[in-house]
Parts: structure tokens; C-alpha cells; sequence
């Protein structure tokens, strides 16, 4: 058995290939809502329920839109502002935020619901999280809160959950750390554990803050746009220039100033660890503050019915602007005219252009795969010299009876138990969400969900037999079960009710994602964030959104990518205020900041 194999989700309606125009269905959810919004130059005022039928709903294609041409097969020219390859965060919100400036968009996506890794799926009763369930970014403060504004940019509000622990950390020596909601919580535990390193503690996450600070402050949008960027510098000099100056810094160097106790540096290495997959020393140190305040400042927040609910609500938002997206439309080639990328071909041979396309697919996807026999840009051969492909992940979705938790059990853990130095070995350390702690909605009564989750490579999965790749996904599985009953969980092999096992070839054939990658990693050491690729590309009309353009890996973090993806590509298309002298003088500024990462 695999995640995502012969989904369960009952499409009712779902029939590619036909076309059909749907009533929208007038009953207001209970989670969803959608309020007056403008499609193709009509005010309607509705409220629909979001359910199953809204996959449906979104291949029955506005009237204006040439039908026959998206669900018959015909091949036929068309024109939209932009194409949007994928629907992942990155690649809704960069859609969703251009279609609320009046771009007409398409979003094509290979599989039959939105979200990527974002996404869920259900089994016997339980509905899971695909990947991402630790949502950063949600609250109703500041200006950070992304995941927010992003439906609200559509009308849309999710009810959320509070966490009061962001996470409970399970390390070598029996250190236990709970990252508690309230900051001064955290503090005071971590400084309990660690009386000596005190003042070194609160400078450390005291520079965190000042970071935090200089974000929260800013209106974010695309730093690849000159107006904006000496905008923002003009009114918030400080802010700015602080930002400026710890774009190329990590946190483990910073960390080093302040601690010297080592077994607190390993504890810094692990919390940026669960958010950027290696140790402080090749984290960024913007990265890391975001996170790391976040957390305290917006809180974590889970939304009611789970996180696929983002995805599903930001789809449907996209739809009532007045743009399409299409499922199970495998984009196969990006097709370039005179060296312009103008439209995209699927592997079924129907082509759709545009005049602009965004990749929402990994940059090692798009320019290996989709863009097959041209010759590398300078640009992606520099961001592949300086980023590898992170390992992918071994998870289990799986539902228990509810007595193996003891009263209380936090909603997230990380487990590494014996020695630091696993902590980036693949199988080495362990994550585990358990949703249901929040939401019980999303199991069957007296049950839980344990999501568990560990790094793991492709090369160990590549060339096996069916026979042999079934038993060592048991194996392993077998061998984490374990190592949580004996930690957290004992009795935890006789409560499970429900159980499934990904590999890496599952996350590479359901997320598309090169190797079933995470995300990009440094090679090396790398400068902070500076050679991380923003959203243009070294191919005229074509734009990357996504984790592996800046600042990387992260729900929150791709939302940031679809915004300032939104936001160059309605300058490129004079939707937004652009100076094409100006444009020309900062892309070449940045790309030549990049070759010095
Ligand atoms: N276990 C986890 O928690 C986990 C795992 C992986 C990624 N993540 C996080 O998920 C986020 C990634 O978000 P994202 O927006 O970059 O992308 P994503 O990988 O979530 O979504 C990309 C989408 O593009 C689609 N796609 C790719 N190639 C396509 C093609 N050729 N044709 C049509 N559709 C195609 C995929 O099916 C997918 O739905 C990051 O936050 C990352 O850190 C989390
Ligand atoms: C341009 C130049 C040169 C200069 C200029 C200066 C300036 C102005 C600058 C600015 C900047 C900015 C704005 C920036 C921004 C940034 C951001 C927003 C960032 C963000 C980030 C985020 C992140 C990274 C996130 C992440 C997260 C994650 C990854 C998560 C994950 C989770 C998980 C995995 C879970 C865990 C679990 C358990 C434990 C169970």
C-alpha cells in the first residue's frame, strides 16, 4: 500500500473529457465561505458549500473559456495572462494573488485535487495530511501571517485551532523541550534546562526577534521589483537595511556568539533542522527567525478539517475570479517560441499558451524535465552548484485507538534519541504530528492519527523487486513503530487500527517532485539566502514559484514565492507599476549578488 495510491476521494461529477456546467451549490459551509467576488465583470454575492463537488466545479469552465478546448482533447490557441503549472501553495497563491489583480489564469495540475504537499486524502474514516501540518503563518496578526491574507485576497476565512506547543522536542540525555505558544514559557524551560547559558539564550532569540521585527514591519512583495524594493527602503531605512544585512548570515554562526555549551548548540541545530532539513550552520538566519518567532508571535495554528482545506479553499477562491484550473493535466513540455516561453503542452498532446508561465514544479523538474534539450541557464547552473536536492521522506499515516496517548500528549514531536549526531542520518531522527490532538473531526471516534515521518534517500528504494519494496517499507516502518513505543508510546503496535506506508518513490510519483525531494538544501556552507533564486528565470516569460525559489522550503515560505511571483509577473504584464530601466538595473544586481552566495 502507498499514499495517495487509488485515492478514495469520491469525485462525484469528476469526468475529464466532459465538459459541464454546474449550479454552484447555494449551502454556506461551516468552514469555507466565499464572499462577492467579481467574475468577469459581474458582482455576485454568494456563499457556497465546498465540498467534493468543487473538483467538479472546477473543470465546469466559465462559458468565456473555449470548453471543447479544455475538456475535449482539441487542440486549439488560446490566451491567458499566465499559465500556472502545479497546484501547490506556491503555485495557488502565486495564481489566486494574479487573478485579484485582474490576470486571467490557469492552473494545470497532475493529480485530482490541489495542494501538492499540502494536500490530504482519506482512508476508513480518517482524513490525512499529505505532507506539511505545522502551519506558520496563520494568525490574524501582522503582516506576516501569509497563509492568511492569502485567502483572505479571496474571500476566503478558515476556522483554525490554537497550538498551545509548537513542538515537543524528544533529544539524546533525556532533554526534553516543549516549545510552548507563550514565549516567555519557552524561555523559561529552556533556560531551566540550560541555567548557565542563560544570557546567552535570550540574545540569541533576541536577534531573532530583531529580525522578525524588521519583516513583520514591511508590506511583502517581490524583491525582484525595484519600485517596490526602494519603496520599502524609503519608508523603512532601518528595517531594510537590517534585513539587507542578515540576508547572507546563518544561525548557527549567530548562535555560536552568544552559546558555547554544546549540547544548546545541538538543541539550535534540531529546531532549524525540523524546518530546513540541516543542522544552524546552513540555515539562514532570516529563515530561522521567521520560524522561530513566528511561532510565539501568530502562533502555530491548525485549520478545522484539516490542511488540505488551505488548497481547496484558495482553488475555489481562484475559480469565482473568473480563472480555470484543470486536474489530472500532466504538463509535459514547456513550449518556447524564438527563446519566449508562450504555452505548455500535456502529455495527452493538448497545448494551452499564455503570456506568461509560472513552474510551480521544483526548478530541477522544470528545467530537466520540462524544458527537455535546452541548455541550462547560467542562472539554474549556479543555484545547482550551490543547492542539492534535500532526501525525501519515509511516512506512515495511521490511525490508533485513542488509549495508547496519555491524557494531554502534545500535537507534534520530534524524536531523536540516543546521539546528535543522527540527527540529519536518514531514519535518524523521527517527526510526528498527531492532528487529531487538535481536530478530532479528522478520525473516527476513540481514534487518533499518528503522521510519522523520517529523511530517507530514493537511491535506497530504487531497484527493488514489488515483493521487495513492499517488505522494506514493512521493515522500516516496523523498526520506527518501535522506536516510538519504546519512547513515547508503549503498546503502540497492538493499537493500530490503520496503516500506510510512503517511500520516497511515492512522494517522487504523487507530488511530482524530482527523487521525491523536499526541497533544496546547501551543498555547503551557504551565504544565508543570498543564492537563493527568486522568481524570474533566465528564460524570457517563464517564472519559477515554489520551494525551491526564495526563501525555500516551508508552507509559509512558498506563499511568500507566490506572492512575489504575483507580483513581478503583474509588473512583467502591466498589471503593476513597472520601469523597465530599473527592472533591467536590479535583475542584474541580483544575479550578480547570487554569484557571490
Ligand atoms: N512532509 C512534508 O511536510 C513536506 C514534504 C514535501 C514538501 N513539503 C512542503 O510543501 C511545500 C511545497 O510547496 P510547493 O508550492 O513548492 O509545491 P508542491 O510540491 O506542494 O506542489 C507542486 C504541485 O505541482 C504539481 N505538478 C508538478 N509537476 C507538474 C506537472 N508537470 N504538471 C502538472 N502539475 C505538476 C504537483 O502535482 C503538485 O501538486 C513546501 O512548503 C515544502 O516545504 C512538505
Ligand atoms: C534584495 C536585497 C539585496 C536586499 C533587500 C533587503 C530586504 C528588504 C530583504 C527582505 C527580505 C525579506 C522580506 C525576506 C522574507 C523572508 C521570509 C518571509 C521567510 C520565510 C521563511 C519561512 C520558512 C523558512 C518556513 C519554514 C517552515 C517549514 C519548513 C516548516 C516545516 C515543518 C515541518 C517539517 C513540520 C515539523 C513537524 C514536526 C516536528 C512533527
Amino acid at each position: 500500500m502507498s499514499l495517495g495510491s487509488n485515492t478514495t476521494l469520491q469525485l462525484s461529477g469528476f469526468r475529464p473529457g466532459i465538459a459541464e456546467t454546474r449550479k454552484l451549490s447555494r449551502n454556506p459551509s461551516r468552514i469555507w465561505s466565499f464572499n462577492g467576488k467579481k467574475k468577469h465583470g459581474k458582482v455576485k454575492s454568494e456563499s457556497f458549500q465546498l465540498n467534493k463537488d468543487f473538483l467538479s466545479r472546477a473543470l465546469s469552465v466559465d462559458k468565456e473559456v473555449d470548453i471543447e478546448g479544455i475538456n475535449g482533447g482539441v487542440t486549439k490557441e488560446r490566451h491567458y495572462d499566465a499559465i500556472v503549472i502545479g497546484s501547490g501553495i506556491g503555485g495557488l497563491v502565486a495564481a489566486t494573488q494574479l487573478a485579484v489583480k485582474g490576470a486571467r489564469v490557469l492552473v494545470l495540475e497532475k493529480y485530482t485535487i490541489p495542494g501538492g504537499s499540502s494536500g490530504y486524502y482519506q482512508r476508513d474514516g480518517y482524513t490525512f495530511d499529505v505532507g506539511s501540518s505545522v502551519m506558520f503563518g496563520f494568525s490574524d496578526k501582522g503582516n506576516l501571517n501569509l497563509i492568511t491574507q492569502a485567502l483572505a485576497a479571496v474571500g476566503c476565512k478558515m476556522e483554525v485551532i490554537p497550538d498551545p506547543t509548537t513542538v515537543h522536542f524528544h533529544l539524546p540525555n533525556n532533554l526534553s523541550v516543549r516549545v510552548h505558544r507563550e514565549y516567555s514559557d519557552f524561555i523559561s524551560e529552556l533556560t531551566t534546562k540550560f541555567p548557565h547559558e542563560k544570557e546567552g539564550i535570550l540574545k540569541f532569540y533576541g536577534e531573532c526577534w530583531k529580525i522578525f521585527s524588521a519583516l513583520n514591519s514591511l508590506e511583502l512583495k517581490s524583491l525582484e521589483e525595484p519600485i517596490y524594493l526602494f519603496g520599502q527602503f524609503f519608508q523603512k531605512p532601518l528595517e531594510c537595511l537590517t534585513l539587507a544585512y542578515y540576508l547572507p548570515q546563518n544561525a548557527g554562526d549567530i548562535a555560536r556568539k552568544y552559546i558555547k555549551d554544546p549540547e544548546l548548540l545541538s538543541f539550535i541545530d534540531a529546531e532549524c533542522f525540523i524546518v530546513s532539513t540541516v543542522n544552524a550552520l546552513q540555515t539562514p538566519m532570516i529563515n530561522a527567525s521567521m520560524v522561530l518567532c513566528d511561532r510565539h508571535f501568530g502562533g502555530i495554528n491548525y485549520p478545522v478539517g484539516g490542511v488540505g482545506g488551505i488548497a481547496k479553499s484558495l482553488a475555489s477562491g481562484l475559480i469565482g475570479q473568473g480563472s480555470d484550473i484543470l486536474y489530472r493535466a500532466n504538463v509535459t513540455n514547456i513550449i518556447l517560441d524564438d527563446g519566449k516561453a508562450v504555452g505548455v503542452r500535456l502529455s495527452d498532446k493538448r497545448e494551452f499558451f499564455a503570456k506568461t508561465i509560472i513552474s510551480n514544479a521544483t526548478r530541477w523538474d522544470t528545467f530537466g524535465k520540462l524544458l527537455k534539450g535546452e541548455k541550462l541557464p547560467k542562472e539554474e547552473e549556479n543555484f545547482q552548484k550551490v543547492y542539492v536536492k534535500a532526501p525525501s521522506f519515509l511516512s506512515i499515516h495511521m490511525g490508533v485507538k485513542a488509549e495508547v496517548l496519555v491524557p494531554k500528549t502534545d500535537c507534534h514531536h520530534f524524536v531523536l534519541e540516543d546521539d546528535w549526531a543522527r540527527l540529519e542520518e536518514p531514519y535518524g531522527s523521527i517527526f510526528l504530528s498527531i492532528p487529531t490532538v487538535l481536530d478530532s473531526s479528522l478520525a473516527p471516534a476513540g481514534h487518533h492519527i499518528l503522521h510519522i515521518f523520517t529523511t530517507s534517500s530514493i537511491e535506497d528504494w530504487e531497484g527493488l523487486s514489488p515483493k521487495d519494496y513492499e517488505a522494506k517499507k514493512e521493515l522500516v516502518a516496523d523498526e520506527i513503530i518501535s522506536r516510538l513505543e519504546k519512547k513515547l508510546f508503549p503498546g503502540l503496535r497492538s493499537s493500530i487500527s490503520f496503516m500506510e506506508v510512503g517511500s520516497p518513490k511515492t512522494h517522487r510519483r504523487y507530488l511530482a517532485r524530482d527523487e521525491g525531494t523536499y526541497g533544496p538544501m546547501p551543498r555547503n556552507i551557504p551565504k544565508g539566502l543570498l543564492g537563493m533564486p527568486f522568481n524570474t528565470t533566465g528564460i524570457d516569460g517563464l517564472y519559477c514559484v515554489g520551494d525551491s525559489c526564495f526563501p525555500g522550503q516551508g508552507v509559509i515560505a512558498v506563499a511568500f514565492s507566490g506572492v512575489m511571483c504575483a507580483h513581478r509577473v503583474a509588473a512583467d504584464i502591466g498589471l503593476e507599476k513597472n520601469s523597465p530601466v530599473l527592472d533591467a538595473a536590479l535583475l542584474r544586481l541580483l544575479g550578480w549578488l547570487r554569484t557571490l552566495a
